[in-house]
């Protein structure tokens, strides 16, 4: 149980491709937080310029502007360290992330996740924002830039549907019908300006009784810590059989064959990579995936950490 001194931060993310609307959400956001009573810190990821009001924000909410790169690639570690600095001196209940139009969710995930801040973040919710419109003509856009929309919003935990003003009804029962195909069916929230009519029901569903966010579905990120060095080829052979929806692994390993010797694990799409770290690190993994299922990762990995 988690007592105040040691309380993790939500993160909510608001991820969505270029001129979405996702500063409009964000100013929604701070203001529903605030008038809860909540203490609130925000990340902006921007390539351009800070632009939400500050008599909004107040003095009481801190903010930190991460620029010129994007928190999902070139700036991860500068995310982390962000992360870091809230944790330990402003300890907000909530913080609020706009990352670039370009980020990759599933990459933000990995970045508030990784085994130094499991134990300090929430995993974090993600509200997806698209500009219908936009993303009805997301054809005529690279495949790349396509796989990115896309992706957007194959990973969120809500959508928002913004900028219905220049929506038809019919192109509305598209992005529905279209939106339905994902596994976790999210829930749909058509906008204007990305006013959500019931904000508060949205935070209720996802909020337990203690006040702890909950997802049963959608993106998930689980850790596991091992009492000491493992087996090399027990873990290749669990990584062999994992599934397609394991997203993500990162952590800290020792190996049996070389047991003073801590190395940086990160496996992804498949691939495993191993780096020697100089510092004496807590041998914890952190596994980001969809819909994961967290008893059987733990029954295996307890046969790699016990053998
Ligand atoms: N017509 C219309 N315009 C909107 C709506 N919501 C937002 N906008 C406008 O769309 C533009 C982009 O909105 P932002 O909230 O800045 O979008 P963003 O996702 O933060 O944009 P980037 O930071 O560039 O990625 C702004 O000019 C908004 O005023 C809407 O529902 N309808």
């Amino acid at each position: 149980m988690s007592t105040i001194a040691n309380k993790k931060m939500d993160v909510t993310v608001l991820t969505g491709f270029l001129g979405s609307g996702k500063t409009t959400l964000l100013q929604r956001l701070i203001l529903e937080a605030k008038n809860k009573g909540k203490k609130v810190a925000i990340i902006m990821n921007e390539f351009g310029s800070f632009d939400v009001d500050s008599e909004l924000l107040g003095e009481d909410i801190s903010s930190k502007s991460l620029l010129n790169g994007c928190i999902c690639c070139s700036l991860k570690d500068d995310m982390e360290v962000v992360l870091h600095s809230l944790y330990h001196k402003e300890k907000p209940d909530i913080v609020l992330i706009e990352a670039t139009g370009i980020a990759h969710p599933v990459e933000i995930v990995d970045a508030c996740q990784n085994p130094t801040l499991i134990d300090k973040v929430n995993m974090p919710f993600i509200m997806g924002v698209m500009d219908g419109t936009r993303y009805l003509a997301r054809n005529r856009y690279t495949k790349q830039t396509k796989q990115l929309m896309e992706d957007q919003m194959l990973y969120a935990h809500v959508i928002i549907i913004n900028k219905l003003d220049e929506l038809t009804q019919q192109d509305q029962t598209t992005l529905t019908q279209s939106l339905s195909s994902i596994a976790h069916k999210p829930k749909l929230h058509f906008t204007n300006y990305s006013n959500i009519e019931n904000l508060e029901d949205v935070n209720k569903v996802e909020l337990n009784l203690e006040g702890e966010r909950k997802h049963h579905h959608g993106i998930q990120s689980m850790s596991y810590t091992f009492s000491g060095p493992i087996d090399m080829a027990l873990l290749v052979q669990f990584l062999r059989q994992l599934p397609d929806s394991i997203l993500r692994i990162k952590g800290f390993l020792k190996f049996q064959e070389e047991p003073d010797q801590t190395y940086l694990f990160q496996y992804s799409y498949g691939v495993p990579h191993y780096e020697p770290e100089i510092m004496n690190m807590p041998l914890t993994i952190v596994i980001i995936g969809e819909s994961i299922d967290k008893a059987y990762l733990r029954n295996k990995l307890d046969m790699v950490n016990f053998s």
